[in-house]
């Protein structure tokens, strides 16, 4: 099976109701909030915070993690550079459907490569809006701050040698590369991490200040 390019004789078929007509029986505009950062940054904690924070609103939205899609639509992928390319493409396609139906999507992945991340920025660049879909956050996280959390002990593993297989941790010995431009960057201020209710108040604040918030 091939992922490359579009399967021959397969043709696109619109269906009469649109985005905008979804959009507006939700009073909401369908976007993407991709949260990247290392493990342990807190990608998942700000994704829980949103998605609870912006519930509580009457807004609808879903959260995409990482470590959840691997349990099923990528069960099939590790963590060598093609398979996490293949992970955030597939969550990328996953999400623009998400956007397209409306919702505010939440995608919570490592998303180390830049080049991957830019794809999934291209994927929700809609031709007639000058402002891409997406909204990129940063956990920009040291790694020493990740590494002193480690609820999964996996840094452990790392600095140990034992994470099985051809790949390597993220941060340890397989590379993380930060954002460039990023809309949002979650950072600590005289060494103290904002809350998680800080960083969801940051985003919901941008989403609002770019009217994704009513349709
Ligand atoms: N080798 C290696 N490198 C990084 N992370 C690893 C690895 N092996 C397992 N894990 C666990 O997988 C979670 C990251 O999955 P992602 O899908 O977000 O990774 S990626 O975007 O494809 O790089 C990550 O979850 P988070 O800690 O929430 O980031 C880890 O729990
Ligand atoms: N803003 C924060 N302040 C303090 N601790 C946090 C914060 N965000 C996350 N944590 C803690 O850090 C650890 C890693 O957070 P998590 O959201 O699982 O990170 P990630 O999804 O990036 O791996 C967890 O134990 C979590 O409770």
């Amino acid at each position: 099976m091939s992922t490359m390019g579009n399967p021959a004789n397969v043709f696109w078929h619109d269906c009469t109701v649109g985005k905008a007509e979804r959009q507006k029986l939700i009073n909401q505009q369908g976007c993407v909030v991709w949260i990247t950062g290392l493990s342990g940054s807190g990608k998942s904690t700000l994704a829980c915070s949103l998605d609870r924070e912006l519930h509580s609103r009457g807004k609808l939205s879903y959260v995409l993690d990482g470590d959840n899609v691997r349990h099923g639509l990528n069960k099939n992928l590790g963590f060598s550079p093609e398979d996490r390319t293949e992970n955030i493409r597939r969550v990328g396609e996953v999400a623009t459907l998400f956007a397209d139906a409306g919702l505010i999507c939440i995608a919570s992945l490592i998303s180390p490569y830049r080049k991957d991340r830019d794809a999934c920025r291209a994927m929700l660049t809609d031709a007639n809006f000058i402002e891409a879909m997406l909204l990129s956050v940063f956990m920009n996280m040291p790694l020493e701050v990740c590494e002193g959390r480690d609820p999964k002990g996996l840094y452990k593993l790392a600095r140990a040698g034992k994470i099985k297989g051809t790949a390597g941790f993220t941060g340890i010995d397989d590379p993380y590369e930060p954002p460039l431009n990023c809309e949002i960057n979650i950072e600590q201020k005289d060494g103290v991490c904002p809350t998680p209710s800080e960083m969801a108040g940051q985003v919901v604040s941008y989403l609002d200040e770019k009217g994704f918030l009513h349709a």
